[in-house]
């Protein structure tokens, strides 16, 4: 379990995290949204105690990371991928890191197995591909067998495969009865792996909530109806107490309506369907919707007006691209814009 309590980090004038209060529980993979400029990384490293709160405190298993004799035991962490000695094996890299925190050697051939690098084990990590480094990285977080799991972007430039592969991973340690807290960009990919989420915004918690409810309170359900008839099922429906609302391509939308209700309306008055579906709004919908207000940077839309940001799953739009319109101004940095770009510039 990790507790924040009014947890606070300010740099000079920039509150990059404000008076968080949350707790991460074993069990479930929970998931750590906000735009870029969040909070999260930031977070992260609070926990680790990398970075020093300002205000508030943070609890690993009850303790302060310092007060833990052996952290790895407890909580192990993918930060950066690239945080790995590119010269020493990926044994040799995992053995050191052992040796120091007191882990048996057999385990560095575990975890080496685990992510599936047991063929490279003797190789040095500077000809890894990225998608080989995070699974390196992970195989430290999982040296010490620890019972909280924190992951910071972990699918960050890897193929389907390699997601699919971490995606599995976290669910198999959280039922283990682990602790899994993740974060990431990626929202049809966090859909399908968390089933809890926290979303922060400007260094505030926007939510604390399962995933299911966190789209159903943030998002718009509604059933879509396509006939023939399309003005007598309308009709129809406002008789019933429904209110449907034209939508895309001559169907009608009912917000309030549920879809065995409508087609047995239809079906009591010889009223054909084409089409008689729950459209259930998207984890980036609902996102989107709750953070519309908190996104710290918005990329321009085409003739100089600023749009709200649409995140492209796997895209980093970049400002001043190919596709800035000719003569624009150049566009503060955009949504999905490297974070680790950004945090090299703050020097
Ligand atoms: N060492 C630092 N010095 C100054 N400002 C910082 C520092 N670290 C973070 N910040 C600022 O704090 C805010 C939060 O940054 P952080 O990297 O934690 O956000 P994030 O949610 O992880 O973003 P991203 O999704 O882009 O990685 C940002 O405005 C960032 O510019």
């Amino acid at each position: 379990m990790i507790e924040l309590r009014d947890l606070t980090k300010r740099y000079g004038d920039k509150l990059a995290v404000d008076g968080l209060s949350f707790t991460v529980r074993p069990g479930t993979v929970t998931g750590f949204l906000g735009p870029n400029g969040a909070g999260k990384s930031t977070t992260m490293r609070m926990v680790l105690g990398l970075d020093e709160p300002t205000r508030g405190d943070v609890r690993i298993e009850g303790k302060r990371y310092a007060e833990l004799r052996e952290p790895l035991h407890s909580i192990g962490a993918l930060l950066e991928a690239k945080g790995v000695h590119g010269g020493r094996r990926a044994h040799d890299h995992l053995l050191c890191l052992a040796q120091s925190n007191g882990i048996p050697e057999r385990r560095v051939g575990e975890a080496l197995e685990m992510v599936g690098l047991q063929d490279v084990a003797r190789k040095r990590p500077k000809g890894f591909s990225l998608g080989m480094g995070q699974r390196l990285g992970i195989a430290a977080a999982l040296l010490g067998d620890p019972r909280i799991l924190m992951f910071d972007e972990p699918v960050n430039g890897l193929d389907p495969e390699g997601i699919h592969w971490i995606r599995t991973l976290m669910q198999q340690l959280a039922r283990e009865g682990r602790t899994v807290f993740v974060s990431s960009h990626l929202m049809s990919e966090m859909a399908q792996t968390a089933e809890h989420l926290v979303v922060i915004g400007q260094g505030k918690l926007l939510a604390d909530t399962s995933m299911s409810q966190f789209i159903a309170e943030n998002s718009r359900t509604h059933v879509r109806v396509r006939t023939p008839e399309p003005e007598r099922m309308r009709d129809l429906l406002t008789e019933a107490g429904l209110r449907p609302v034209p939508g895309a391509e001559g169907a009608l939308e009912v917000d309030d309506g549920d879809a065995p209700r409508i087609g047995e309306l239809a079906a009591a008055h010889g009223v054909v369907l084409h089409e008689l579906s729950t459209q259930r709004a998207s984890l980036e919908e609902a996102f989107m919707r709750l953070t519309a207000q908190s996104v710290e940077y918005h990329a321009a839309a085409p003739g100089g007006t600023h749009a709200p940001p649409v995140p492209q799953e796997g895209t980093a739009p970049h400002p001043g691209g190919p596709q800035s319109p000719p003569g624009a101004a150049q566009p503060p940095p955009a949504w999905g814009e490297d974070w680790q770009d950004r945090k090299g510039r703050r020097g």
